[in-house]
């Protein structure tokens, strides 16, 4: 989040821990070694291909180079770094410490929730809708108080980007939540893809959406999505840290005292920092003799240790072409993923999500509905449309400009390839994906795309921070005040209706009697009449651009 007139956004987790009992807090490790073998084929694979080459011995033994890879985060783990107290009701709390945010969370003994995953409501057993708009509220307070330091909440408006595929429900709830609880001036909703190719000025474009915990592929036209181009999968740069994580624990390639854990969160986040400095494709052998230096915490002591550079860092980049590790993961709970903290987490059926118009007739239900559903969505082979199973980014990334009749239109798509997202960052992607592509293409007969073009870096704007940038053009777009849903009109805090009301006071002869009586009948008219259309939901549907 941020204000629209700042450059870039300030992110943080949407993670918020609770001060609990220690027995209450709840870890459980996912079972890394399942990817072993599957990970044994694609070193396999990459030596064949040439990728991947046995370290020259000349190397070995060499005194090694020595690359800090992030400090802050630790430091901040352990409460040296400064935080702003909000003004607000959350000071208290924060003060106490009985609710804590970003790395403070990892200090002591919080019980930590994630109100959101894969871009839905985390809902469980345990964890309902009003616990978790009461955690995005916070969060959301979190944010405005002390990272954009706003006073007055009610001067602003607010832009809320949110996924291509959201459950209705559940985006009811947060506009809510933003209007009533917060008590924002307006609203208005855009979806991700879409504002993605606002930030890269692109009107044609096939968005692909590497995230934390989604990959997300969609092609938009003018503003629009087209239909049947979706796909979607529940994986994302995430996964790349745990395969990350189990192959420099697999190769010794760091301190044996320091027995790395996937449901520690430290850990991860020390292997997401090793991942952005050191992961690609292909392999260099300039890098053969650098050292990685992380930290980790064990009982409330920072502990430094070092990761040697190994072929894992490129082992662990290649996954998003041979997913394989993915879903050997995955398999573990096929139906059902666990956050960091071990939590269950169970994909929620709601009648009112709008994945069937994206996908193009199939109902979110067929496969999210019911274990038997999903397991034999998953025999039949159809596995593209399966968020569960990771597919070869290469392979999505065809079907989805595939799904396009017009060949016209996907020779555009083709040469407009939108990266998006924090994972777009990884080193050699681009080269890989429009050298896959091309093969990937000739296959399957498109001859009409003779050119595959990806794009990321776009006019200094990156990956990571598209669709905030294409936010933050609609406030400076013409038809910016059509655009705000505002407060009142939420709420159904509706004016009466001006020019009649003026007519009847410009018409005024002196006659007070005659006046009171029509000013009753207006009263009473306006009260019988249905102006539903003009608040809350009806309202809001009007407004947005994009299949509700
Ligand atoms: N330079 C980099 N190289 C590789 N990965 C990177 C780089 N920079 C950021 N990332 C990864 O991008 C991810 C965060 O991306 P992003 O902020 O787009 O996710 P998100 O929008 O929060 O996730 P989601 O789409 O699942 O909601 C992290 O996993 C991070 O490690």
């Amino acid at each position: 989040m941020n204000k629209a007139s700042e450059m870039l956004p300030k992110k943080f987790r949407n993670l918020i821990g609770y001060k609990v009992q220690s027995q209450q807090k709840q870890s459980q490790s996912t079972d890394l070694t399942v990817i072993d073998e599957s990970l044994l084929i694609l070193e396999q694979k990459l030596i064949q291909k040439c990728a991947l080459k046995a370290q020259p011995k000349s190397m070995r033994g060499k005194p090694r180079a020595k690359i800090e890879v992030d400090l802050r985060n630790i430091r901040g783990f352990l409460g040296k770094k400064e935080q702003k107290q909000p003004e607000c009701i959350l000071a208290q709390m924060m003060e106490d410490k009985s609710v804590v945010f970003e790395d403070d969370i990892f200090t002591g003994d919080y019980l930590v929730r994630q109100p959101i995953k894969h871009g839905f409501f985390n809902l469980t057993d345990g964890y309902n809708m009003q616990d978790v708009i009461e955690d995005l509220y916070k969060l959301t307070l979190y944010g405005l108080s002390c990272k954009l330091e706003v006073k007055n909440v009610s001067d602003y408006y607010c832009i809320l980007v949110i996924p291509d595929i959201f459950q209705r429900v559940q985006v009811k709830m947060l506009v809510d939540m933003i209007i009533r609880q917060l008590g924002f001036k307006g609203i208005y909703l855009h979806l991700e893809s879409v504002l993605s190719s606002f930030g890269a000025n692109l009107q044609q474009c096939c968005v692909v959406d590497i995230g934390y915990e989604k990959i997300n592929i969609t092609c938009v036209d003018d503003g629009v999505i087209l239909p049947g181009t979706y796909v979607r999968k529940n994986f994302g740069s995430k996964d790349i840290d745990l395969v990350l994580m189990r192959q420099v624990t697999k190769r010794n390639a760091c301190d044996q005292a320091v027995q790395l854990q996937s449901n520690n969160y430290g850990d991860l986040l020390q292997m997401e920092k090793l991942k952005e400095k050191a992961c690609q494709l292909t392999q260099k052998e300039d890098k053969l003799n650098y050292n990685y230096e992380l930290h980790c915490l064990r009982n409330q002591k920072e502990k430094r240790f070092f990761v040697q550079h190994n072929d894992g860092l490129y082992i662990s980049a290649n996954t998003l072409f041979e997913s394989e590790p993915f879903n050997e993961i995955r398999k573990q709970d096929m139906h059902e993923c666990f956050d960091f903290t071990g939590r269950l987490f169970e994909m929620q059926y709601d009648p009112e999500d709008n994945f069937e118009e994206l996908s193009g007739g199939i109902q979110l239900c067929w496969y999210w509905g019911s274990k038997e559903k999903e397991q034999q969505y998953f025999i039949e082979g159809n596995q593209m449309l399966n968020p569960n199973y990771m597919i070869p980014l290469d392979h999505m990334i065809a079907y989805s400009i595939a799904q396009v009749q017009d060949p016209e239109i996907r020779q555009k798509l083709a040469n407009n390839i939108l990266f998006t997202g924090g994972g777009a960052h990884l080193i050699d992607l681009v080269d890989e994906v429009e050298a896959l592509l091309i093969e990937k293409f000739q296959v399957m007969e498109l001859n009409e795309i003779e050119r595959v073009e990806v794009k990321t870096i776009i006019r200094d704007v990156r990956p990571i921070n598209m669709a905030w940038v294409g936010a933050t053009v609609l406030p400076k777009t013409e038809s910016v005040s059509e655009l705000w849903i505002t407060g009142s009109r939420w709420l159904g805090n509706l004016e009466p209706q001006k020019d009649e009301l003026e007519d009847m006071i410009n018409q005024f002869d002196g006659d007070v009697q005659q006046l009171e009586k029509k000013l009753i009948a207006f009263a009473k008219k306006d009260k019988e009449k249905d102006r539903s259309c003009e608040y809350g939901l009806k309202h809001l549907k009007e407004k947005i651009p994009f299949i509700w």
